[in-house]
């Protein structure tokens, strides 16, 4: 599809920065990202990324500090308000004294036109909770307030749904319950959009994978083109033994460009990036890191360094 018309999500040049009494925090640092309606994105990106950040500035949670965010061709809350867009946050949001269905009927009767039982039922069974439709929230597990949140997020017959690490707390048959029915919303013509640590899950779940690292997207396209993409080799240097010391290089080290992967390996630091050299470069010259190694890492080695997730 050609021109803004045809996109769910148009970002360009987007920019987030947190002042706190620390100093700034450059969550989101330059990032353009067109989603197109239809397709199903996943955001893969370890820890601290600016997945949750992206998908506030979409949400109209949070205003960009520079760049734009456009979501149907309008302001991202104009579209929120108009009901394209829906959401399923990773917590909040529900009263644990209501049954499953009572909040949903809550939900759903502030929608105008939309609160009938018909609306109520339908999005119950889509969800996969109608079996816990009598069943106070307090009861519910994780993995099902989660899909609560999910018919939840369905209720306004939304365009652009917007998951942020939806399957946190589900077991294996919870997640892919899940994901059956996520697709089965996708195959009614919604755009989706979640973020994950998980690379099985960005390659199950997603037609595209874009991988966000240290605020920036270092990595956009298919499974297999991000696969062959991301497959770099590793920088493992020594880590300082002063606890102080060893974490700020870690954060340091995970706000360097291109950087997709983290790990502290006994008394070593392990770096994954496309661009080795680059990211052995600046761990000499800029931090001042010692013991420096390049290693060939597998393709199975750069990813489990991004979804290991946090170093420390
Ligand atoms: N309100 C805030 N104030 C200050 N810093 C913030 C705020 N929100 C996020 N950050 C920081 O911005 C960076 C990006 O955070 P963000 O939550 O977007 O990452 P993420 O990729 O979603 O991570 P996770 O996978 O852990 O949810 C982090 O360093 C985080 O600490």
């Amino acid at each position: 599809m050609d021109g803004a018309a045809g996109a769910a999500i148009e970002l360009v040049g987007l920019e987030k920065t947190f002042r706190t009494k620390d100093g700034e925090v450059r969550a989101v640092r330059g990032v353009d990202l067109r989603v197109d309606a239809g397709e199903v994105v996943a955001l893969l990106g370890p820890n601290g990324a600016g997945k949750t950040t992206t998908l506030d500035v979409v949400l109209g949670l949070t205003e960009p500090s520079a760049g734009t965010a456009r979501v149907f061709g309008r302001r991202p809350r104009e579209a929120v308000t108009a009901g394209r867009v829906a959401a399923v946050l990773q917590t909040g949001g529900l009263l644990r004294d209501l049954t499953v269905a009572e909040t949903v009927r809550l939900v759903a009767s502030t929608y105008d036109g939309r609160g009938g039982a018909d609306v109520v039922d339908d999005v119950l069974v889509r969800a996969g909770v109608a079996h816990l439709a009598g069943r106070l929230v307090s009861r519910c597990s994780g993995g099902e307030q989660q899909r609560l949140r999910f018919a939840l997020a369905l209720v306004p017959d939304p365009d652009l749904l917007v998951l942020d690490e939806p399957t946190a707390g589900m077991d294996v048959t919870a997640r892919r319950d899940f994901w059956a029915a996520m697709h089965a919303e996708a195959a009614r013509g919604r755009t989706v959009v979640f973020a994950t640590h998980y690379l099985a899950e960005a390659g199950t779940s997603a037609d595209r994978i874009v991988v966000v690292a240290g605020g920036r997207v270092v990595a956009d396209g298919s499974v297999d083109e991000v696969r062959s993409r991301v497959a770099g080799r590793s920088v493992s240097v020594d880590l300082p033994a002063d606890t102080g010391r060893g974490d700020r290089l870690v954060t340091a080290v995970r706000r360097l460009p291109g950087v997709v992967g983290v790990v502290v390996e006994g008394s070593r630091l392990r770096v994954s990036a496309p661009d080795s050299d680059a990211v052995a470069r600046a761990l000499l010259v800029d931090l001042g890191a010692t013991g420096l190694e390049v290693v060939a890492g597998s393709l199975d080695d750069a990813f489990a360094t991004l979804t290991e997730g946090e170093a420390r």
